[in-house]
């Protein structure tokens, strides 16, 4: 079925709707890599968003249920170049539009990524409404509480033999779980609104803030709960919860013009001068201007845009990363940041 992608400034991209779903709203962003859509479309860092994969073949691979990162797709809608419609891979479950067509996610297949993807580059990210027929429809720019929609509604326990970390759930990816999990920590994950009181009963050696959707700011209640734990606890962020712990310490957040959104993304360690590959996946930034605290250093740059990639507080165990050290999908060249998660504990 013809279908289209129209943006907020009215631009129309054509395709045509492979999935049982036709409509989807959302901010539309795009992903550079050339494998891992499996761990994107359940990434819950995308919720709200209509993701575009530049890779022209998409679905090749099929889906394995072990590589999703959540229970279910977040994104609102897919848009590819070339579907492929008989996947081929000896772990597939799922063909990804049967999988998709589950849960009711459009798919809009046939479209010049390369010109809608050249587009958000050059005029920044925008709003779009995927559907068929009605050319006149108005493109929504609102957003709802994304952090409700995938933060856990009840605490639970994940027992490990070392140290207790205080998880807080601003929907977790999987694969963080796995390798907080691999290193031993007893784990306990929080909701997003959680409150000091209810994170203290457990009596943590450490709070994570972990990645998740929309915009730092407003995740209201996870930046006061990092506020109250400011030198009584030692914190660790991933990219959302990197920009909460930031706007926490009083850095200002600001969206970025298309985010970084792919698994080739090189960053520097600005105090061993090491650089690495990494994943990413963000719209938000910390913005470098607001950084005046002299106790605060910043420990990791973008090497495409010099963007800030983490911080590091110098009296107090606080250290942040804007990318995404468990990969999935993507390099495993930061894994190492979960030991590291032990050491800022051990004060060493
Ligand atoms: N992966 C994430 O945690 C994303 C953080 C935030 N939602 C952003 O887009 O910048």
């Amino acid at each position: 079925m013809k279908g289209f992608i129209k943006l907020n400034d009215s631009t129309i991209f054509e395709g045509e709707i492979i999935s049982k779903k036709d409509f989807g709203q959302g901010e539309v962003v795009f992903n550079t890599s050339m494998t891992g859509y499996e761990e994107s479309i359940t990434d819950p860092s995308y919720a709200g968003e209509i993701l575009v994969m530049t890779y022209p073949l998409i679905g090749n691979y099929g889906v394995n249920l072990e590589h999703l990162q959540s229970k279910r797709p977040t994104i609102k809608g897919l848009i590819v170049k070339d579907y492929c419609q008989f996947p081929s891979h000896h772990t597939s479950q799922y063909s990804l539009l049967d999988y998709l067509d589950q849960y009711d996610v459009p798919v809009l297949n046939k479209v010049d990524t390369r010109a809608l993807t050249k587009k958000l580059r050059t005029e920044g990210s925008m709003y779009g409404v995927i559907a068929t027929q009605d050319y006149s429809l108005e493109v929504s720019t609102s957003t709802e509480n994304l952090l409700d929609c995938v933060s856990t509604k009840e605490i639970y326990r994940i027992q490990g033999n070392g140290p207790k970390i205080a998880l807080i759930d601003l929907g977790v990816k999987k694969n963080i779980v796995n390798q907080l999990k691999s290193k031993g920590y007893d784990l306990y994950v929080f909701p997003y609104n959680s409150t000091k009181s209810d994170v203290d009963k457990i009596q943590p050696d450490l709070v994570l803030f972990s990645n998740g959707p929309g915009d730092p700011k407003m995740a209201k209640e996870a930046i006061l709960l990092a506020k109250g734990f400011i030198g009584e606890k030692p914190l660790f962020g991933i990219c959302l919860g990197h920009q909460i712990i930031s706007l926490a310490l009083g850095f200002n957040t600001v969206k970025m013009k298309f985010g970084h959104r792919g698994t080739n993304h090189p960053v520097k360690n600005l105090l061993n001068n090491k650089c690495y590959i990494t994943s990413q996946n963000h719209g938000y930034m910390v913005e470098k201007e607001s950084v005046k605290n002299k106790d605060l250093i910043i420990t990791y740059i973008n090497l495409n845009d010099h963007s800030i990639e983490g911080i590091m507080h110098k009296k107090y165990p606080i250290f942040t990363v804007q990318f995404h050290p468990e990969s999935g999908p993507g390099v495993h060249d930061t894994t190492f940041i979960f030991k590291k998660i032990k050491d800022s504990i051990y004060g060493n």
